[in-house]
């Protein structure tokens, strides 16, 4: 093949890919779905504020992308079903599943925060099994889907003031490698992405309300070392771009000065 007529076919890979993207109203689900879009891909974007998810869907066609915004909180399994069904109507079946709605609350466990432990176990493992329940058969079905599940540094290592979140990120890790073993021969790829810190509303309101004894542990993050939305975007589209025979099953993303 002539190198001009890969780099055509490079400047939109998933023409034509109807892409769910989770968490899309800010930070790295944001960064996805515009990368997505501009990758040629059929977006759909869910989180809770609508408003936002409508600006950025206008921004999208700006940028000569296709959009739709769905409000739809991941938790709630209903409220998920119904976001996949207009998604379908919109577009057709899904390809690609994208979960990148997640929380996280810097805080050690003797604090005893139940109510952020229950909103996160319900956000980052409920809501991620809602998002592939609704999605899964079909792939299946149809042999070809690819699942990218937006993990964390804090899914291979104990993450002090943030266990419960640490806690959910290993959920993922293991549920997304055994996922990957039953689903490969189906035609179903699971991509884990494991970032470290990102500048995102996130982590910059979570530093914010960081207490004492995690701000001497997160030290690196008040000194801003971090990497962008758009750097994880980039590495989420590496992984879909690969041929159908061959799987990114897990990148590590982080900081170069922040290693594990
Ligand atoms: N930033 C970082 O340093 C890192 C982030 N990550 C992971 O990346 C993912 C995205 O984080 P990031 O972009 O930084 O976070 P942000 O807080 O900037 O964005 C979180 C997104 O999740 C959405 N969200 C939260 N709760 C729900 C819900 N119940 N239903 C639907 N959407 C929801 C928010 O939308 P809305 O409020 O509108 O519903 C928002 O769009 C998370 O899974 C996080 O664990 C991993 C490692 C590092
Ligand atoms: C929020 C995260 O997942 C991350 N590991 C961090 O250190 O901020």
């Amino acid at each position: 093949m002539e190198a001009t007529q890969m780099n055509k076919q490079d400047d939109k890979p998933l023409s034509g890919k109807v892409a769910v993207v989770t968490g899309a109203s800010c930070g790295i689900g944001a960064a996805i779905s515009r990368h997505l879009a501009a990758a040629g891909a059929k977006v759909a974007m869910a989180a809770r504020r609508e408003e936002m998810l409508n600006e950025l869907k206008e921004t999208i066609k700006k940028e000569g992308g296709e959009a739709i915004a769905v409000k739809c909180d991941v938790s709630n399994r209903t409220q998920v079903k119904e976001m996949i069904k207009q998604t379908e109507e919109s577009f057709g079946p899904v390809d690609i599943l994208v979960n990148s709605a997640g929380v996280w609350y810097f805080s050690f466990m003797k604090n005893v925060q139940e109510d952020e432990w229950e909103r996160t176990v319900d956000v980052n493992i409920k809501g991620v099994l809602n998002c592939i329940g609704a999605v899964l058969s079909d792939m299946c079905e149809r042999r070809s889907g690819h699942i990218v599940n937006i993990s964390s540094d804090s899914g291979r290592v104990a993450s002090i003031g943030m266990a419960v979140y640490t806690g959910t990120k290993f959920f993922m890790e293991g549920m997304t490698r055994t996922l990957r073993q039953e689903v490969c021969k189906e035609g179903v790829k699971v991509t884990s992405v494991q970032p470290g810190a990102v500048d995102t509303p996130g982590l910059t309101d979570s530093c914010l309300v960081m207490d004492d004894e995690c701000k001497k542990i997160y030290s690196e993050l008040a000194e801003g070392i971090k990497v962008s939305a758009d750097d994880i975007a980039r590495v989420v589209l590496y992984a879909l771009k690969q041929p159908d025979e061959v799987a990114i099953n897990e990148v590590l993303i982080q900081p170069r000065d922040a290693p594990l």
